[in-house]
């Protein structure tokens, strides 16, 4: 086992700075959603404009780092934030079940015309070599290579990909624009995402882009129906659950109808994340790179529940109508699972504030992700959050239009959810 960082210094193209200059709470334990929901209450009478320049720091009340106690020395670094410009790299977690094409599709990143200098964090179990030098063999004779220590990334090396992500930003930060970690079959996601939102240092300089879930569609199924003992968890089941962009590859292994209903699953576990289909791991490279899977201002366009699937969907406009797609016939064992609320009405933000705050604390372990546009009363503006377990990130987002309808949205994607509850506290909320 052991785990290698690579960068590749052969892609050109100046580097490009984000332009999210949206501010940003990132909230650890519940006390602190109550602060998140006040802040929002101050922002609404600060007539907050989403493409104003005002820039929130992430207030992580357990941020830590577990790395080193340094700063990276870059003076732009520091220039930046001074300006308050957001100009923390991109980092995008690659996971999926053993074999599922994650190393194909990071060949495939490695060698498409993105223009983007890509630092790569590899972590394999077993040879690692043998996945170094097929990466190594498709990219460029400049790159190098740092092993860095053995072990799973989401476990026994988290404070090591803590280490190699801030050696990356203080070493190295003007010789890339993207990082991605390619996490290990076994690997549970949850561990790594949070390392973006919890540690303070980490959170600083790299924002978390996104999660791309690989899924084998020849073997998968199978992998997501095993029962494991109590308290296992079923790793492909939380790689799909956690994934902002699932790959369906290898779909030349099986049929239509294979996928057809291997898809149906997938949308009952996650009824968040983008879906493509693909052979070798190949999709188009914004479908991966600058996804913005934990970006307030692009929540909006993202949750967007899809009514087609099977994921428990409830549509209310006054009164409630059931699409009538959670009583299908096949059977799921699988505990995770999603459910979307799309429903008008105007909800009142210190209810809002104590529902959340209930959530978390109730459910937090349980609630891998969430995310929602609110129309919230006194406010023009929507209010977008998402949140990973008990850390929430929100603000207002954009005005709604003059004739536009305020419809809320809200995803919730965890174990054992309690939709009841969930749709009862939301209607709970509205004015
Ligand atoms: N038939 C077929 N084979 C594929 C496809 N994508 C990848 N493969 C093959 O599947 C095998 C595993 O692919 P990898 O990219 O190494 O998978 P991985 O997820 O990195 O594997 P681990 O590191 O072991 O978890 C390789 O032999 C690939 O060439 C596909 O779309 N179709």
């Amino acid at each position: 086992m052991a785990a290698l960082t690579k960068l590749l210094l052969s892609k050109t193209t100046a580097q490009t700075l984000s332009q999210s200059l949206q501010p940003r709470l990132c909230l650890g334990d519940s006390p602190t959603v109550t602060q998140f929901l006040r802040c929002l209450h101050s922002l609404v009478s600060q007539e907050f404009n989403s493409h104003s320049h005002k820039n929130f720091p992430p207030a992580n009340s357990r941020g830590k780092s577990s790395a080193p106690d340094y700063e990276p020395e870059d003076s732009g670094v520091s220039l930046a934030a001074a300006l308050s410009l957001d100009n923390r790299v991109p980092a995008t977690i690659i996971t999926g079940f053993l074999g599922s094409g994650k190393t194909t599709l990071l060949n495939h990143v490695l060698t498409s015309q993105h223009g983007k200098r890509i630092a790569v964090i590899e972590n394999e179990f077993g040879e690692v070599d043998i996945d170094g030098s097929l990466v190594a063999s498709h990219s460029s004779a400049n790159e190098e290579i740092i092993m860095v220590n053995n072990g799973c990334l989401c476990c026994t090396v988290r404070g090591d990909l803590v280490k190699m992500l801030l050696e990356l930003v203080k070493k190295k930060r003007d010789k890339f624009d993207h990082i991605v970690i390619e996490t290990t079959g076994l690997a549970k996601p949850a561990p790594v995402i949070e390392t973006f939102c919890t540690d303070e240092l980490v959170s600083r300089h790299v924002k978390l882009d996104g999660v791309v879930t690989l899924v084998d569609s020849k073997h998968a199924m199978q992998h997501l129906n095993e029962v494991k003992p109590r308290f296992v968890v079923n790793e492909a089941v939380e790689q799909i659950a956690y994934a902002d962009r699932i790959i369906l590859n290898k779909t030349d292994l099986v049929t239509e109808a294979e996928l057809g209903s291997l898809t149906q699953r997938i949308k009952h576990i996650n009824g968040m994340a983008q879906i493509k289909l693909a052979k070798y791991g190949v999709v188009d490279m914004d479908f991966v790179l600058g996804v913005g899977g934990y970006d307030l201002e692009r929540i909006d366009s993202e949750v967007q529940p899809d009514s087609s699937d099977c994921a428990t969907h409830h549509h209310e406009s006054g009164h409630e109508h059931h699409k009538g797609h959670h009583h299908h016939d096949h059977k799921h064992d699988s505990a995770v699972s999603s459910v979307s609320i799309v429903a008008e009405g105007t909800l009142d933000l210190d209810e809002v504030d104590d529902w959340l705050e209930r959530i978390i604390e109730e459910k937090g372990d349980d609630l891998y992700r969430m995310k929602g546009v609110l129309s919230v009363n006194n406010s023009d503006e929507r209010y977008v959050f998402q949140g990973v377990h008990s850390i929430l990130d929100g603000c207002p987002g954009k005005s709604w239009g003059p004739d536009e309808k305020r419809i809320n949205k809200l995803v919730f994607i965890g174990k054992n959810l309690d939709e009841t509850a969930l749709r009862k506290g939301f209607k709970g909320c509205i004015v």
